[in-house]
């Protein structure tokens, strides 16, 4: 369902600082398929986050979604389908609008028209029955500003917001590493739930080896801006975390970390 053909994507290119991270790099994702993206600092996890979300330019290749070409499409164009969740809770939402003002921009995604058209008696009860799926009680702090909320719980409804509407792809970038343990670890229960229940294809890059190993069903360890480990999930359940950790500790420290 996304396929990435022979991306090139060099950094500062002509400079004294031109660095070149991928050449050639290839993916295929398959519909439905949860992938856990981990890999040293500096291995090209977001760089190719942001290339599939187009926020960045590639020097050559081409990205099919659904068999579409996308490679051309603007950022704001592709989030229309597909959905983001970022590391900062400051990114996903807006803090000067309430909840209810949030997902109604999030509801009407694309569409022409003002945020507040939406918001009428019965999109409220349906949003309302939203919230209370994530089990925080935010069904009763619709009129509350995001800016408010504790970062999990903005990072519960960024990923309400992105996955409320249709779309093909959903990309959590480090999605839980602002978060304390505890908070991390419900965040990354919803996280599944949300993805389970709805079937959507999902790239997530973590830090946490055990999240990338306990959750979704491919995992994806990058290194120098290539795939160096690409496991199924009965693959991935045999290697274990001890085997990634080993073969992580391997590539850091090659690149100093
Ligand atoms: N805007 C940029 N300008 C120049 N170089 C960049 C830019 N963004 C990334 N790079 C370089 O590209 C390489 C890959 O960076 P990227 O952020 O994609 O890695 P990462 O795997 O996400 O790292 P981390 O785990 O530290 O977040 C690094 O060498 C980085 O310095």
């Amino acid at each position: 369902m996304l396929t990435l053909n022979q991306i090139y994507k060099t950094y500062n290119k002509g400079s004294i600082n031109e660095s070149i991270l991928f050449s050639g790099f290839n993916l295929t994702v398959s519909e439905g398929q949860f992938i856990s993206i981990v890999g040293s600092n500096g291995s090209g996890k977001s760089s190719l986050l942001n290339i599939i979300c187009g926020s960045i330019d590639i020097d050559g290749g081409k990205i099919l979604l659904r068999n579409k070409d996308i490679t051309g499409k603007r950022e704001h164009k592709r989030s229309q389908f597909i959905g983001r969740v970022f590391q900062d809770p400051a990114k996903g939402t807006c803090p000067n609008m309430s909840i209810l003002e949030n997902m109604s921009l999030a509801d009407n995604k694309g569409k022409s028209y003002g945020l507040s058209a939406g918001i009428n008696k019965k999109r409220t009860d349906y949003y309302k029955s939203l919230l209370e799926q994530l089990k925080l009680g935010l069904e009763d702090k619709i009129n509350v500003m995001v800016g408010a909320l504790s970062g999990g719980q903005r990072q519960a409804l960024a990923l309400l917001t992105s996955t409320m509407t249709p779309i093909d792809l959903l990309i959590l970038d480090e999605h839980t590493a602002a978060l304390d343990p505890k908070t991390s670890e419900n965040i990354m229960e919803l996280t599944d739930r949300i993805v389970k229940s709805k079937g959507i294809t999902t790239l997530m890059v973590t830090h946490n080896l055990r999240f990338a190993v306990n959750y979704g069903n491919r995992i994806l360890m990058m290194h120098n801006g290539e795939i160096v480990i690409d496991a199924t999930d009965t693959e991935k359940q045999k290697i274990g975390i001890n085997k990634l950790l080993e073969v992580f500790n391997e590539i850091s420290i090659e690149c100093g970390n």
